[in-house]
C-alpha cells in the first residue's frame, strides 16, 4: 500500500513546490544595495507567506553576513569589481566573471525562480544576465539619481524598472520605468521607542540635543578626518552631542585619535573620555539612531536619503566625490535644490562642516523647515510596491 502511496504524494509535494512563487534577489556590495533588497524581501513574504526567497551575492562582501543576519539564505558568487587603474588586473576579474555566470546558471537551474531581481552591485550582473539568457522575467531597482552601468547593461532585457528619481528615461527605455522610490527597512517606519529611551539607548542625555553623523554603510574618510580634527570643538560643547558612525575599516585610528586627545585609553568599545560623544563602527540599530537625532550630518548615499525623507530628518549632506560619475552629488542637489537639505562639499567640510553644524542645530526654525521640507520628497510603501510588480511578473500578468 505505502509503496504504491509513495509516487502519488512525491508528485504532489512536487506540484506544491511548483505552485510556490521563487524568487531570486540578487546584488550588494554595500548597504546601499543590500538593505533594499531586504526590505523587497520583506515586502513578498508579507504579501506571499509561501514565496521562496534566495540571495545571490558577492563572496566576501557584506551582504555574505546581513543577508543571513535579516534571515535569508544567501550564496556568494566569485564576482569582482573592474580595477579602472591597474588595466591588466582585469584578465583575472573577467575569469572570475565568466565564473560567475556559470555558478549563476547553476544555481538558477536547481532553485528554478520565476522571476530575478537585481539592486546593482557586483553579483546582479552576472546573475541577471544568466537569468535573462535563460528566459526567467527580471526586474531591477535603481537607488541613485544616475544610473550604474550594470543597471545600463541589464535594462535592455529587464521587464520592469523600479527608480527613485525623477528624469531616468535619460538612461532606461520610458516604457518599462516605474516610480517606486528606494525601499526603506520596514523596522525603521515601525519603531516606536521615543526620543528619551533612543538617546538613553546611546548612553547619551535626553536632555541634550544630539547629532548624528553617518559615513554611509562603509563609513566616509572626508567626514571622519573632520571630527577627529575637531575632537576640541566637540569638547568645547558638551551640550551638544554626537553619536558617530565611523565605518569598520577606520573605527582603530578613531580611537587612537580619541586616547591622544584625552590622554585616557577607551576601555570599551562605545565609551571614551569624551562624555558626549558615543563612536562606533556601525550601527545595527538604526531605528533608535534616527529618533535619537536631532540633526544627520552624511554622505549622500541613495538609501540613506530616502531613509532622511521618509523619517522628516534634518540633514547636511557631504557627497562623496568617489564614486561613479559623481552620482552623490546628484542625489544631494535633489534635496538641496528643494530647500530640503544643507550642501556641504566634500572639499570644504574640514572648514565648513563643525561650524555648519552647530550653528544648525542652534536654530529651531531652520531644523524645523529642513524637516518639513525634507518630508514632502518621501515615497512611502516602496517595498510593498516592488513586491507586487515583482509577484505581477511571476503571474504572467504583464
Ligand atoms: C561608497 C559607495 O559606493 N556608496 C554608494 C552606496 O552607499 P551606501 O552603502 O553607503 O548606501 P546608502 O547610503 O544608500 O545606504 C546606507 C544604508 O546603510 C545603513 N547603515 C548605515 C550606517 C550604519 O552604521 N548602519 C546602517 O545600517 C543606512 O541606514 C542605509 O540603509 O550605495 C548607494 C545606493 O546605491 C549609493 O548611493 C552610494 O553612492
Amino acid at each position: 500500500m505505502q509503496s504504491l502511496n509513495r509516487p502519488r504524494t512525491e508528485s504532489k509535494n512536487k506540484r506544491q513546490m511548483d505552485n510556490k512563487p521563487r524568487i531570486i534577489i540578487s546584488g550588494g556590495g554595500t548597504g546601499g544595495h543590500i538593505f533594499p533588497a531586504v526590505s523587497i524581501a520583506n515586502a513578498i513574504k508579507e504579501l506571499c507567506p509561501d514565496a521562496e526567497i534566495l540571495f545571490v551575492g558577492a563572496e566576501g562582501r557584506m551582504e555574505m553576513q546581513r543577508v543571513p543576519d535579516a534571515g535569508y539564505n544567501i550564496i556568494g558568487l566569485p564576482v569582482a569589481g573592474f580595477d579602472r587603474k591597474h588595466l591588466w588586473k582585469n584578465f583575472a576579474v573577467l575569469l572570475k566573471l565568466l565564473r560567475s555566470q556559470w555558478k549563476a546558471r547553476s544555481i538558477i537551474k536547481k532553485f528554478r525562480p520565476q522571476v530575478a531581481v537585481g539592486v546593482g552591485g557586483y553579483a546582479s550582473g552576472p546573475t541577471l544576465k544568466t537569468a535573462g539568457m535563460m528566459g526567467i522575467p527580471t526586474l531591477i531597482q535603481e537607488q541613485n539619481s544616475y544610473a550604474g552601468v550594470t543597471n545600463k547593461l541589464l535594462a535592455r532585457k529587464a521587464r520592469k524598472i523600479c527608480v527613485a528619481y525623477e528624469g531616468m528615461e535619460k538612461f532606461f527605455p520610458a516604457e518599462k520605468i516605474i516610480m517606486t522610490g528606494n525601499p526603506v527597512r520596514q523596522n525603521l517606519l515601525g519603531h516606536s521607542a521615543s526620543h528619551e529611551e533612543s538617546v538613553g539607548f546611546f548612553g547619551l542625555n535626553p536632555a541634550k540635543k544630539t547629532i548624528l553623523i553617518l559615513g554611509g554603510s562603509l563609513g566616509a574618510r572626508t567626514i571622519n578626518q573632520t571630527l577627529t580634527a575637531g575632537l576640541e570643538i566637540i569638547r568645547a560643547n558638551p551640550d551638544i552631542q554626537f553619536i558617530w558612525q565611523t565605518g569598520k575599516i577606520y573605527i582603530e585610528q578613531i580611537r587612537e585619535a580619541i586616547t591622544t586627545a584625552t590622554g585616557e585609553p577607551v576601555r570599551h568599545p562605545h565609551v571614551n573620555a569624551i562624555p558626549n560623544l558615543y563612536v562606533t563602527d556601525f550601527i545595527k540599530d538604526m531605528a533608535n539612531a534616527y529618533a535619537a537625532a536631532d540633526l544627520v550630518i552624511s554622505r549622500a548615499g541613495a538609501g540613506s536619503i530616502s531613509e532622511f525623507c521618509l523619517l522628516h530628518k534634518p540633514v547636511i549632506l557631504v557627497p562623496s566625490p568617489n564614486v561613479a560619475e559623481d552620482h552623490q552629488t546628484k542625489n544631494a542637489l535633489a534635496l538641496v535644490n528643494k530647500d530640503a537639505a544643507i550642501y556641504v562639499k566634500d572639499a570644504e567640510a574640514r572648514e565648513k562642516l563643525l561650524p555648519t553644524a552647530l550653528a544648525t542645530i542652534a536654530d529651531a526654525g531652520k531644523l524645523k523647515s529642513l524637516s518639513e521640507n525634507i518630508a514632502r520628497l518621501a515615497l512611502p510603501d516602496s517595498a510593498a510596491v516592488i513586491a507586487k510588480e515583482v509577484l505581477k511578473l511571476i503571474d504572467n500578468k504583464e
